[in-house]
């Protein structure tokens, strides 16, 4: 049995009478310093209509900067941004009822109840969702009369995420969705945003959780000091250098692996009892480590050929020392 969409496929949270371009954000070259610091230098992507889009960074990295800037709260000092085709600073009224936003900081008034908070969010809107049925979606209802100091992060943050989709946009920006959330909440906003994508929304989002990125984009967008080191489907940005991992007794003598293999692999025990071999994986490659092990006297597990995870891609590309 198929269990029933998230958000129904009538919720029109399309809106098929606008023509839009094919991008729904084109962002070329972008600039801004704020005194010394440059926050974003050079920045470029594009983010395709209906897609799921992550930016990736460390703190720091320009991400909220760039978000700012294509939601128009911020203006670029040099660069083209186009969002749902128009310019987001000078455009910002025509711009405003069609994007959604939910910030980190949330954007609900301390004293004012969820559900009153979301009801005055959809008064702003010309086509509303229904405010309770989005409460009951985000499993909100009870909350409803708590005022939103006394909400838990959580729901905080599911209120802020109801507040962004309220309005039907077209473009959704997401600055940390699922920050705080146990795992029940953070597939329920998962499954609400895939089925938002499947409605024709486009989502730019920024996350810190690199398996959310792989699991939800389309394309992922990696920044770091304000520019764009890498871009690509999840499957792009992991495929090259396969690997091969395999378990065995810890502190093997590698040496003795490395020379029977061929030149251009590397071998490495990355941590105790954990092996890695990175390099042109054959079905030769496989019988090489096995011979090793039987000639060593040890039963290797739990082999397994993949490629590299995102989180060593984004490593290897950002480097390992903490952002100030
Ligand atoms: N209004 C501002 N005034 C001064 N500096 C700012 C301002 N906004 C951002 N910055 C600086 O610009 C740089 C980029 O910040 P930004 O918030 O865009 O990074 P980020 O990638 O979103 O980081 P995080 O992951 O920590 O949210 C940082 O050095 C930050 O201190």
């Amino acid at each position: 049995m198929t269990s029933p969409p998230i958000v129904p496929s009538t919720s029109g949270l399309t809106r098929p009478d606008r023509p839009g371009p094919d991008d729904a954000i084109v962002v070329d070259g972008l600039h801004r310093r704020f005194g010394d610091v440059t926050a974003v230098d050079g920045l470029s992507f594009r983010m395709a209509t209906g897609s799921i889009l992550s930016l990736l960074g460390p703190n720091g990295a320009g991400k909220t900067t760039t978000v700012e800037i294509c939601e128009g709260f911020t203006r670029a000092d040099a660069g083209q941004v186009r969002v749902l085709g128009l310019d987001p600073w000078r455009q910002s009224a025509a711009l405003r009822p069609r994007i959604g936003v939910m910030l980190q900081a949330g954007g609900a008034h301390a004293s004012a109840r969820a559900g009153e908070m979301l009801d005055l969010v959809a008064n702003c809107s010309a086509n509303p969702l229904d405010p309770a049925a989005l409460l009951d979606l985000l499993g909100l209802t009870p909350s409803a009369r708590t005022p939103v100091r006394r909400l838990s992060g959580g729901q905080v943050q599911r209120l802020s995420l109801a507040m962004a989709l309220v309005g039907r946009p077209e473009l959704l920006f997401l600055d940390e969705p699922t920050a705080g959330l146990d795992p029940q909440a953070r597939h329920l906003v998962w499954d609400l945003l895939r089925a938002a994508r499947a409605d024709g929304v486009s989502i730019l989002l920024t996350t810190h959780l690199l398996d959310e990125a792989e699991l939800l984009s389309d394309r992922i967008v990696i920044v770091d000091n304000g520019r764009c080191v890498a871009a690509g489907t999840p499957a792009e940005l992991t495929g090259g250098g396969a690997q091969l991992r395999f378990t065995a007794s810890p502190g093997l003598e590698l040496d003795v692996l490395r020379s029977a293999l061929p030149l251009g692999f590397t071998v490495a025990e990355t941590a105790p009892g954990r092996y890695l071999l990175e390099g042109d994986i054959a079905p030769s490659t496989m019988a090489t480590v096995t011979s090793f092990c039987a000639r060593v006297g040890v039963m290797p597990s739990a082999m397994q050929v993949g490629s590299r995870s995102l989180d060593e891609v984004y490593l290897e590309l950002t480097g390992k020392e903490l952002r100030s």
